[in-house]
């Protein structure tokens, strides 16, 4: 050892002071732990995620098919594990959950701004999330999010540097306007799939992600109903009602467009 410094340990090395201390139920019921905790996990989760989002588009936007891949594939595979915590939460009864809720106030994961962040990297351009974020860090980093190039956009670059002719609307749009089907990248995306190389997989790794948050939302929305029914939800919204119109918005339409065409 040098100097004063106390030699590093399990639990110095990965904060568990503060981690661990940051279970603060605001009731007595048994139940409301599990609750926090697993909220905790996901926002955990949700950093990872936006780290090995960032590593992705780096890599498309090199070009670096085998770096890309491995990036994604972890990805989903964190998606999968986050996905699969529901049935954790499932455990707790309606009544359970009812014995603390009111403890929660108005609170509610409308104000989850990494949730936010995912959306945004991954393309959702949508100003209505702002409703729940009053000026400060936290809208900040959904709002620079939203201004910068998604994890489609960074797709683009990577398949122009790959020789696909990207149309320009597609490779040189506004970054910040959401992301609308093209004709024109379709026809680009046909030959991608029709050559069947690195290229064409990691077309498909973007298609397990998008399904995977689609299957992230439903698992969320019958989670809901079977706890709390169709009573409206804390954050204000219509609840169960509400979660189902967000069902079916893919993240990368186009690439849902071309199955019919394989
Ligand atoms: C008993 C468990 C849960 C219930 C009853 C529940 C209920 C709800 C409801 C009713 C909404 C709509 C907003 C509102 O009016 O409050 C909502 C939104 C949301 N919840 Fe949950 N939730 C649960 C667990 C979770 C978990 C574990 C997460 C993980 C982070 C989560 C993340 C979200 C997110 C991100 C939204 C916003 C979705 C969107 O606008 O697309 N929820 N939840
Ligand atoms: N919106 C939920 C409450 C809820 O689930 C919640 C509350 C605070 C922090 C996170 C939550 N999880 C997801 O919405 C409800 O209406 O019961």
């Amino acid at each position: 050892m040098t100097g004063d410094h106390a030699a590093l340990t399990y639990s110095s090395y990965l904060a568990l002071d503060e981690i661990l201390g940051a279970q603060r139920p605001r009731s007595d019921e048994h139940d409301e732990m599990l609750f926090i905790v697993i909220h905790q996990v996901y926002e955990l989760w949700f950093k990872q995620l936006l780290h090995e989002f960032a590593r992705a588009q780096q890599v498309l936007a090199d070009g670096e098919t085998a770096h890309a891949l491995h990036t994604l594939r972890r990805s989903l595979t964190i998606l999968k594990v986050v996905v699969a915590q529901i049935d954790v939460l499932e455990t707790m009864t309606p009544r359970q959950f009812t014995s603390f809720r009111a403890r929660l106030d108005a609170s509610s994961g409308f104000q989850s701004a990494q949730f936010r962040e995912v959306e945004a990297v991954l393309g959702r351009r949508d100003a209505r999330v702002f409703g729940h974020y009053p000026a400060g860090e936290q809208r900040s980093r959904i709002e620079a999010a939203m201004n910068r190039p998604s994890l489609f956009d960074s797709f683009m670059t990577y398949l122009a540097l790959h020789d696909y002719d990207v149309p320009a609307k597609s490779l040189h749009r506004d970054v910040s306007a959401p992301l609308e089907p093209s004709a024109e990248l379709q026809r680009v995306l046909l030959r991608v799939y029709q050559d069947d190389a690195g290229e064409a997989q990691i077309c498909e790794r973007l298609v397990d992600l998008d399904e995977g948050v689609q299957e992230w939302r439903y698992r969320h929305v019958k989670m809901v109903e079977r706890v709390i029914g169709h009573k409206v939800g804390t954050g204000g919204s219509a609840g169960a009602d509400y979660l189902k119109t967000t069902l079916f918005t893919p993240t990368f339409p186009d690439l849902w467009a071309v199955r019919s065409e394989l």
